[in-house]
């Protein structure tokens, strides 16, 4: 059952249009991600579901309801990390949990919350004093707060180091976990890859595809990625001229080809016929980032 729907959304900012016809689907209990390079829509998206942007056309439901019409119910079904929140730098962890529980009619049990997200040692830390993952930390119990359905998470681990990241991303799983539908903005392939049951990439305004993240990356042009280190003559444009090649490059000593089986097949007999051999040589599966890169055709 679809919890959340978007349908031929669009909206314009001084009549640029930044999001352009945008239409998907949440089903209740996934990990769906928005994920696309900067500037793709990502944003204004998810403020049009969050009840925060009005649609310039276009129609959004939430749990049945028109976020810019029913902020007041939406926010008792969805809760929302903004991208760069801040809080007050002074409250301490106690007076943020407290004062937006008291902003809900039926909220969650605030100090249940903090000891499942691993805040209650820091209860009498100031905002300011937090590191970022606790900052984060606290962003997703306050996204929680008032027992949403719903919750939707933008760039939540922008700037966090690698340990962070990962504790973040164990939270998320523990979110959905504990039944709540979970709605990712990323520009972070790994991180839509690791966690996202679906990905809707979006790129101009447009969703470009819609799959499982495993499914992105068999029908992206670029499923296998084959590098090596050639003794002899051979360069990245003979390579980028493979059957089933979608780019090739050589960085260093080593030239990494991506593209598909035929690909590799082809460059073996390339290197066979020409009699050169191949140090170091490894095919693997490409990953999120390349068939991300192969659908928006942008870095990143
Ligand atoms: N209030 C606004 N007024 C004018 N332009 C805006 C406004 N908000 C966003 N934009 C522009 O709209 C485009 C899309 O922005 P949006 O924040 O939705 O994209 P995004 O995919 O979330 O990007 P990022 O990853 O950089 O946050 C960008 O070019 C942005 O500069």
């Amino acid at each position: 059952m679809a919890i959340i729907e978007v349908d031929g959304l669009r909206k314009s900012y001084a009549g640029r249009p930044v999001v352009d016809g945008i239409s998907f689907a949440v089903e209740a209990g996934e990990i769906f991600g928005i994920l696309g390079p900067n500037g793709a829509g990502k944003t204004t998206t998810a403020e049009c579901v969050e009840g925060l942007r009005e649609p310039d056309s276009g129609t959004v439901r939430v749990a049945g309801l028109d976020p810019a019409a029913d902020r007041d119910r939406l926010t008792r079904v969805l809760g929302a990390q903004l991208q760069d929140a801040q809080l007050q730098p002074k409250i301490t962890v106690r007076e943020a949990l407290e004062l937006h529980a008291a902003c809900y009619p039926d909220p969650a049990d605030w100090q249940a919350l903090a000891e499942r997200l691993g805040l209650t040692e820091r209860f009498g830390t100031r905002f300011a004093a937090l590191s970022g993952g606790q900052q984060q930390r606290l962003f997703i119990a306050l996204a929680l707060i008032g027992n949403p359905q719903v919750v939707v998470l933008d760039e939540l681990t922008t700037g966090l180091d690698p340990r962070a990241r990962r504790d973040t991303w164990q939270l998320i799983e523990e979110v959905r976990a504990s039944g709540v539908t979970v709605v990712l903005v990323t520009h972070f392939t790994e991180e839509a890859q690791r966690l996202c049951d679906r990905v809707a990439v979006l790129d101009r305004g447009q969703v470009v595809a819609l799959d499982a993240p495993s499914g992105l990356i068999n029908r992206s042009p670029a499923s296998v990625v084959m590098s090596f280190v050639p003794r002899g003559g051979l360069d990245a444009a003979e390579l980028a001229a493979m059957p089933g090649a979608a780019s090739a490059t050589s960085q260093g000593d080593r030239l990494v080809v991506n593209g598909t089986d035929e690909t590799v097949e082809s460059v073996l007999s390339l290197l066979a016929r020409r009699g050169i051999a191949a140090r170091e040589l490894r095919v693997t599966d490409a990953t999120l980032d390349e068939a991300f890169l192969a659908l928006t055709g942008s870095e990143h």
